[in-house]
């Protein structure tokens, strides 16, 4: 191997390196922040897992270290992410009160291979934050195709300046992105009357945000009482929190305003018939959905089975 190409094969091995280790290093800060000090895995915490799954400890935080040592092994074994990405988690992490808020690596990753395997070509996310999850997706798409972001910035209102910011250092992706300042429930009303006027509707929706409107989120995309939906007939809804830090398993939180939400979410998707869900335990909990009709429909062709 000839000199210059040797220093460029350890010059990539380099960067891999340096990307893992700083990925590993975000993760390890953020997920910090919720377990409370915890240093280690032993067979004490494997027992205290399944006794949180029986609802015998009263913090549910204490259950998550299996979870989170599962999460961060998957992160360091999928691909790194984007220089791009690295710089809006590092950003946030540094200039923001509350930079958990971010999703998972993991969850971009799967948001990706979602656009990419369902060649969604218009989608919608209802939270955006710095921008972390919304370049994620715009970053993957092509001429023409683009992510529209509805956040009130009610969370952190330091969020918005960060997040026009990383949109400008975005480049092409965050010139695919059109963020619209306003509350999702009225935002996604006006996305709604456009389609119904002849706009094309999302072939994918990410939704992270308030848990209290979750339902009435998916009741808008479904468009029951619209002549054309918000979502496409092969549309993708995929919707983050839906394990609220496992406090879904666990009776004495079900009280609590969001975890009640997420609960009452997690079962009016699969009670109210018009959806395909599929739930995933990755990080806090990943739900799925597609419409029923159109599985329904192809079941009875024959294309399908169940
Ligand atoms: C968890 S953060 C989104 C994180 C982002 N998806 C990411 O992973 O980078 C939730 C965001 O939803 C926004 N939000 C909460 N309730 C909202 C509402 N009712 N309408 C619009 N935005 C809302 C907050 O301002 C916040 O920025």
């Amino acid at each position: 191997m000839p000199p210059s190409s040797l220093m460029g094969s350890l010059a990539v091995a380099g960067a891999a390196v340096a990307t893992t280790l700083s990925l590993q290093w975000l993760w390890a800060r953020a997920t910090a922040r919720v377990r409370r000090g915890r240093k280690g895995y032993s067979s004490i915490d494997a027992a205290k897992d399944a006794e949180v799954v029986k609802g015998v400890i009263p913090d549910a935080y204490e259950g998550t270290a299996l979870a989170t040592l599962r999460h961060d092994y998957c992160v360091s074994h999928s691909s790194p992410l984007s220089p791009l990405l690295q710089t809006v988690a590092q950003e946030t992490q540094r200039q923001l009160r509350l930079p958990q808020m971010l999703s998972s690596p993991l969850t971009v990753q799967l948001l990706q291979t979602l656009i990419r395997a369902s060649g969604a070509r218009r989608i919608l996310e209802i939270g955006t934050y710095t921008g972390f999850t919304a370049l994620g997706m715009a970053e993957i798409l092509k001429e023409g195709m683009e992510v529209v972001c509805l956040d009130d910035f009610s969370d952190e209102a330091q969020a918005e300046a960060l997040c026009h910011q990383m949109l400008s250092a975005g480049g092409a992706a965050g010139a695919r992105i059109q963020l619209r300042r306003q509350a999702a429930l009225q935002g996604l009303r006006e996305l709604s009357e456009a389609v119904e006027a002849g706009e094309e509707p999302f072939d994918l929706c990410f939704i992270d945000a308030d848990k209290e409107n979750q339902v009435a989120y998916v009741e808008e995309l479904f468009g029951a009482q619209r002549s054309r939906p918000l979502l496409a007939d092969d549309g993708l809804i995929v919707v983050d929190n839906t394990l609220w830090y496992s406090r879904v398993l666990r009776p004495s939180h079900r009280h609590d305003t969001s975890t009640a939400a997420v609960v009452q979410f997690n079962e009016h998707v699969l009670q109210s018939g018009r959806w395909h869900v599929t739930m995933l335990p990755v990080r806090d909990g990943i739900t799925i959905l597609q419409r029923a009709q159109r599985l329904t429909k192809m079941w009875a062709q024959g294309s399908h089975r169940p």
